[in-house]
């Protein structure tokens, strides 16, 4: 897909996933700002990319995406330096809970929730440029699932609320009122430079995803970054990716779930008026249940009609 000039920030892009991010945009044609506390790294980085794209097509600035004052600084710089509005934000910058629980939730929840806000603000229709544009999160398949220890447990949680908020500031209203969309990366492990730092915890993730073949490399989470970019109709929705097979939509209204577990309930109020709570047990012979009943009615239906 061509970006054309289009001007992104990405946060936490010295190295990582967010490097990789933003040498995609460049390679695209689209000019970015490459933002993060590490400002060595940063600067390299940037160096880099601009030998190999043109000096004025990429930009260091530093950030600490849990600063207000930080983040909205980077947006100004940015448009002054492209002398164009930014369109698309990646807030990317994240940190795992070895950095600490308050860090963690506030580098990756409160960072991401200044982020989304600020580009609301700057380019939707009542308050900023008004063009529009995107937003991508960065949260991790962490958001879905159960850590197995309270150490990481405030890395899970930071993630799952990044999936939160963005079926929330992703919705339709929001979309008409402002013209911006809001979706989410949500990844396995990445074969990031992480992987080599901790080598207790590489060796504990690499079991249990049994291999570096189950690793994904960071050009896979580029390509997720590409679908979203070239998908102009998606909002709310976490694009899920994990190794060796296709990305996948985790839809944004899972209304539908809780519809299904409330006439479960209401079916089971018949059975046992005066229980308070359907337990596990309970829930898993009503779902087992329903899907024989399923598969009955289908092959009823088969069997009439064919
Ligand atoms: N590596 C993995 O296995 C996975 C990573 N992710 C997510 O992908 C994102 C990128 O992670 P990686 O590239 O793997 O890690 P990384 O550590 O290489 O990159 C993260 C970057 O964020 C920056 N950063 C940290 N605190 C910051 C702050 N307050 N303000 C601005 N920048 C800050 C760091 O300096 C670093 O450059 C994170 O949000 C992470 O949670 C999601 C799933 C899997
Ligand atoms: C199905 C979980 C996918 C998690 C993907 C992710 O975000 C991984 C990030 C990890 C990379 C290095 C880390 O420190 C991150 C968190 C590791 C958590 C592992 C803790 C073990 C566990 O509770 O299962």
């Amino acid at each position: 897909m061509s970006f054309s000039n289009k001007v992104f920030i990405v946060t936490g892009s010295a190295r990582g996933v967010g490097a990789g991010i933003a040498e995609n945009i460049l390679q695209n044609g689209g000019r970015v700002t490459i933002s993060d506390v590490l400002n060595e790294v940063g600067l390299a980085t940037t160096d880099r990319l601009a030998k190999l794209y043109g000096t004025e097509k990429v930009t260091f600035i530093h950030c600490d995406v849990t600063n207000q004052q930080s983040f909205e600084s980077l947006w100004s710089e940015t448009e002054k330096i492209f002398g164009s509005p930014v369109q698309v934000l990646v807030n990317n910058a994240g940190v795992f809970h070895n950095a600490g629980w308050e860090k963690c939730i506030d580098i990756n929840l409160k960072g991401l929730m200044i982020g989304n806000y600020l580009a609301l603000d700057r380019m939707g229709k009542t308050k900023g440029h008004g063009l529009g544009g995107q937003v991508i999160n960065v949260a991790s398949l962490a958001g879905f699932v159960a850590g197995s220890d309270a150490i990481s447990s405030p890395y899970f949680a930071s993630k799952a609320g990044v999936i939160s908020l963005t079926k929330s500031i992703g919705n339709d209203l929001t979309l008409r009122t402002e013209g911006v969309r809001v979706n989410a990366i949500c990844m396995g492990y990445t074969d990031t430079g992480l992987f080599n730092k901790n080598k207790q915890l590489n060796d504990q993730i690499l079991e249990e995803v049994g291999g570096t073949k189950n690793l994904l490399p960071v050009s896979r989470i580029v390509d997720a970054f590409q679908v979203l970019m070239s998908n102009g109709k998606v909002n709310g929705r976490s694009l899920c990716v994990m190794a060796n097979i296709p990305m996948w939509y985790y839809p944004r209204h899972d209304r539908q779930e809780i519809i299904f577990w409330a006439c479960g309930a209401k079916l089971f109020k018949r059975l046992r008026p005066n229980a308070m709570v359907m337990e596990p047990w309970h829930q898993a012979v009503f779902f087992i249940g329903f899907q024989l009943f399923l598969f009955i009615a289908l092959q009823t239906l088969w069997r009439i009609f064919f």
